[in-house]
């Protein structure tokens, strides 16, 4: 194996690296790779993407930033434009956001489910782990010396506290590759985070091959390894009743906590169930493909199965989800999509397989449209109880309880999401992380992240977006509506105070869509970035086991309605447009009515010519 340095991308000596593990520093700060095969697929580490950088696609390597960043001195957050402190982030929260519990006619609870998977594919827990296990005390005394402390202070006046009397929220800083350790500190922090940077399903299959041989691969048929309890098929689960990770499970009756390749599974409600469906989803493929090729080796179908499932969840992510908020129209127009359905090569060996570090963090603006309760329906579509979201974050237990599982699969596609209305569900904004903190509001943590990670001013990013230069508050007007310019003009003293974030929660919807422009323009931004750096990107005909034509017209019909139909329990009527609610033009059908794969598309001619001449074997 070679040795790279996970910062620079650059070989390192053995020698280094042996520092690295007496400074038990090795796992963040050391990629080993396997000298690259320019002919083998996707690696589940994600290194040799790039054959020129084999590090670089790998996980604990640095983000891309789409603007550089700005910080005070010794890269504390930046202060205003006039040298004084930002206002603080819980005001700007309440000031900004209203909060209430709207429910959308128009998308589901499926779609924000899809929305929070596509990001658990990129990020890692340990960011959030760090607040909720190794630092509960940030608002305590011991805080106040504790480097790694950075908790949000709640003012006399807030609409809520000013009743309890709780004046402070719990937050560490973000890990960089300073904190850790790989590099000095007299540098930009640089985020670090465990995660493979581009779009391959790491929750599924992990981000390090050890972990997928030990914990995902069952070696037969291609298969990941699954149990069977209570009629109903999951991932395996931790032996033990006590494992750390699923920390919200009510013993002695929920026992169950994916073991999986990462944790990621366990962790948000909605990364849970599809966490559940797309590892059966794998098995589903797999069995289709040895149908189809019997001659097929175990690893050949494994690794051809998680090809496909890739390329279904980016094929859903890209034509199905993000569409329906993006509108089709703007994203083909921006080069996101192709409307010919046929192949697309836009790969280019000079851009570095690497994420932003601003799409992960707008992607928070969905937690705006979060909705605060999961609502749980029967398979006729009878509305039968409901729990809070924040009460489901690891508690993977509640889900293997009773029928749960059924019933909030039916809800996932029969309950709206949040609506698009600057409103915040109140659960989201007083208690996000629900028993696990006893206080927490997502957004203020979101805020005050936007600070930590030295985001340019919100101008700055409309520039980048629109080219447009934004020097007054009024230049603001047909973006953000006059109520919310007043409002910003209240709590900021310049325009160049904005902070990004605070900016796209209060802007007008983009025209054609559902979401605000910069948020559009952030995410398509990386949308693009990975086509263009991921040399395994599924639209390729030219990459190692690409798709064939035929292949890749059948991948084009997966949909998340026939994902459901396929591996989702007792769905056996679904809207085709599962992410819409049904309604006009979106009936409930029969799932034999909603068109799927067809595994044919892999029939391999050599099987038949095997199968062929083993009657002659004796
Ligand atoms: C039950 C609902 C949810 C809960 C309890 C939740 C909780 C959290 C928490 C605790 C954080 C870390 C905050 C911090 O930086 O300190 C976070 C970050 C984040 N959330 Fe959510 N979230 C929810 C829903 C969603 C949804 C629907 C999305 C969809 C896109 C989403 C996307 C993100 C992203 C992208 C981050 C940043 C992660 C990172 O950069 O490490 N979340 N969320």
């Amino acid at each position: 194996a070679i040795y790279y340095d996970s910062y620079s991308g650059s070989t390192i000596t053995a020698e280094r690296v042996k520092q690295h593990d007496k400074a038990n520093t090795t796992f963040w700060c050391v990629n080993e790779i396997e000298p690259c095969d320019p002919n083998e697929g996707r690696r589940v580490d994600g290194s040799c993407n790039n054959l020129q950088y084999p590090s670089r696609g790998a996980s604990h390597t640095p983000f891309a930033r789409a603007l550089p960043p700005v910080f005070s001195a010794n890269f504390e957050p930046k202060k205003a434009a006039d040298g004084s402190d930002l206002p603080l982030a819980r005001f700007l929260r309440t000031s900004l956001v209203s909060v209430g519990r709207i429910p959308s006619q128009m998308f589901t609870a499926l779609a924000i489910h899809d929305f929070v998977f596509m990001s658990a594919d990129i990020v890692s827990l340990h960011d959030t782990v760090n607040y909720i296990v190794w630092k509960p005390y940030c608002c305590a005394e011991r805080g106040k010396t504790d480097y790694m402390c950075v908790p949000n202070q709640i003012p006399p006046d807030d609409p809520v506290h000013r009743f309890s009397g709780q004046r402070c929220l719990n937050m560490t800083r973000p890990e960089t590759f300073q904190t850790i350790g790989c590099i000095k500190n007299n540098t930009s922090p640089e985020r670090i985070v465990s995660s493979t940077p581009l779009l391959d399903l790491s929750v599924i299959y992990g981000n390090a091959l050890q972990s997928l041989l030990r914990r995902g691969r069952l070696f037969e048929g291609g298969m990941l390894k699954f149990e069977e309890e209570n009629g109903r098929i999951w991932p395996p689960k931790y032996p033990t009743n006590g494992h750390l990770i699923c920390l919200s499970n009510q013993r002695p009756q929920e026992t169950r906590c994916h073991l999986m390749p990462e944790d990621g599974g366990n962790t948000l409600g909605g990364i849970n169930l599809m966490s559940i469906w797309f590892w059966r989803h794998h098995n589903f493929i797999a069995k289709n493909l040895a149908a189809v090729n019997p001659c097929w080796t175990d690893d050949k179908l494994f690794e051809t199965a998680r090809d496909i499932n890739i390329a279904v969840a980016l094929q859903i992510y890209y034509y199905e989800l993000l569409p329906v908020f993006f509108g089709y129209d703007n994203m083909v127009k921006d080069g996101v999509i192709t409307p010919t359905g046929g192949f697309r090569d836009v790969y280019d060996p000079n851009v570095m397989p690497q994420v932003s570090l601003e799409y992960p963090f707008v992607l928070r603006w969905v937690h705006t449209i979060q909705n605060g309760l999961i609502k749980m329906y029967d398979k006729d579509g009878y509305y039968m109880k409901q729990v809070p979201v924040v009460n489901l974050t690891l508690r993977t237990g509640y889900f293997a309880l009773d029928d749960n599982l059924d019933l909030m699969t039916q809800g996932s596609f029969r309950q709206g999401s949040d609506n698009v209305d600057y409103t915040a569900d109140f659960d989201i904004t007083e208690i996000g992380l629900g028993p696990q903190q006893y206080l927490s509001d997502l957004m203020t943590s979101d805020l005050a992240k936007n600070r930590l990670f030295g985001f340019q001013p919100y101008v700055k990013y409309r520039e980048f977006c629109f080219g447009n230069k934004v020097k007054s508050f009024d230049d603001l007007h047909g973006s953000i509506d006059p109520e919310r310019i007043e409002i910003l003009k209240d709590v900021y003293k310049s325009v160049e105070d904005i902070d990004l974030l605070a900016a796209i929660w209060v802007e007008k919807p983009l025209r054609g869509g559902y979401a605000p422009p910069t948020f559009y323009c952030l995410v398509i931004d990386q949308l693009r970035r990975n086509m263009v750096s991921d040399r395994h990107w599924y639209e390729r005909p030219n990459r190692p086991n690409a798709f064939t034509a035929a292949q890749l017209a059948e991948i084009r019909k997966a949909t998340i309605a026939r994902l459901l139909c396929d591996v989702g329990d007792t769905v056996t009527r679904i809207q085709p447009r599962a992410f819409l609610k049904a309604g006009y033009n979106n009936q409930m059908c029969n799932c034999n009515e909603i068109n799927g794969i067809n595994y044919a598309a892999w029939k391999d001619a050599t099987c038949e010519v095997e199968s062929f001449w083993s009657k002659f074997v004796y």
